[in-house]
């Protein structure tokens, strides 16, 4: 169901751009320009304006979150007679393919670590956690990649049960979207960060009943907070497809590229190329699962058709 069906006020409190800006109007501006260059993805407009009226606020929102939770941890810690061990505080980014997450993941990592609380913040995306090609191939679901069963669930959850339990170092397994699959042998280590951003398509899916897992545990049961990254489906479509036109020239045309046979498409064929892929598989997993783990997020950002964001709901309830 979502938030809008429910009876009454609705768990969510909504801000336009002006009014979510003007509550932290003395938070400081860490970003310049070239950083904010620096850490936007392919064909995202993102600039300092943005940032500071949108990605400002939430960092400020965020790292209260991240001092209240730490009290929390001591009083439990306080009443367990443990020492505090500075668990992660861990935030899940979820949203379609192509909306943007991993610019914004990136904006907020970058902001979080000018927090003097927060000095190491970790990043990391599911797509580390999908099956090799060779078993998505075994299991004849080589067109479902990014669908919930794509994934090796419980690797992931295992990941996020070590990162919490405070381990010195995790290892989180890494995809290559130029090979369009999971890099053999290749991980990325994350030890003990005062943040953990977790970012991916399907983050704030409920739990699974139909598989093994132990006391079937979601995704989002780690997370202390989750931000869902919302826009109207077609203008996703678009800048899926304004992207894809522009890998041609860059990530399609390396001798490792797994699409290396798309590098030298014409546009007309390259937009039919696109849209395929995107209606066969990446629409399709918007609307059935992706959008509707929308109202279990902490906060919902809407974007419009240049990628600025529109509107900002945070839940209150
Ligand atoms: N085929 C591809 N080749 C190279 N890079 C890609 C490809 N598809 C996506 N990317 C890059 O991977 C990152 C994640 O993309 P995606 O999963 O669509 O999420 P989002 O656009 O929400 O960040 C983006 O930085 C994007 O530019
Ligand atoms: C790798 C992805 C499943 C995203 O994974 P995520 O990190 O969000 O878990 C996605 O970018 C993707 O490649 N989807 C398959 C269809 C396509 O090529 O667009």
């Amino acid at each position: 169901m979502d938030s809008d069906d429910l009876p009454g006020p609705g768990p969510y409190i909504e801000f336009g751009r002006d009014s979510w800006s003007r509550l932290s109007e003395s938070t400081p501006l860490p970003l310049t320009d070239a950083d904010v260059e620096r850490l936007r993805g392919l064909g995202d407009p993102l600039d300092l304006n943005e940032v500071d009226i949108v990605y400002r606020p939430l960092s400020r929102l965020l790292s209260l979150y991240v001092s209240a939770t730490g009290t929390l941890h001591q009083a439990s810690s306080t009443f367990l007679h443990e020492r505090w061990d500075g668990t992660p505080f861990v935030i899940g980014i979820a949203g379609s393919v192509a909306v943007g997450k991993s610019t914004v993941a990136r904006i907020l990592r970058e902001m979080l670590a000018r927090w003097p609380e927060t000095p190491k913040v970790d990043l990391i995306t599911t797509d580390g956690f999908l099956l090799p090609n060779s078993e998505l191939e075994a299991r004849g679901i080589m067109d479902r990649k990014g669908f919930p069963e794509s994934y090796d669930r419980r690797a992931l959850i295992n990941f996020l049960a070590r990162v919490k339990s405070g381990d010195e170092s995790v290892p989180a397994p890494v995809y290559s979207h130029v090979t369009y699959d999971i890099v053999p042998g290749a991980q990325t280590l994350v030890r003990r960060p005062d943040v953990l951003i977790v970012e991916g398509l399907n983050v704030l899916q409920p739990a699974r009943t139909d598989q093994a897992l132990p006391s079937s545990l979601a995704v989002s049961d780690f997370f202390d907070f989750s931000i869902y990254i919302d826009a109207d489906e077609a203008n996703i479509r678009r800048w899926y497809v304004e992207r894809f036109l522009s890998l041609r020239s860059t990530a399609f045309a390396r001798p490792d590229s797994y699409f290396q046979r798309y590098a030298g498409l014409s546009d007309n064929e390259a937009v039919a190329q696109a849209v395929a892929i995107w209606d066969s598989i990446n629409a399709p997993n918007l609307q059935e699962n992706i959008a509707p783990t929308k109202s279990r997020a902490t906060l919902v950002l809407t974007k419009g058709e240049s990628h600025a964001v529109q509107q900002i709901r945070l839940r209150k309830l």
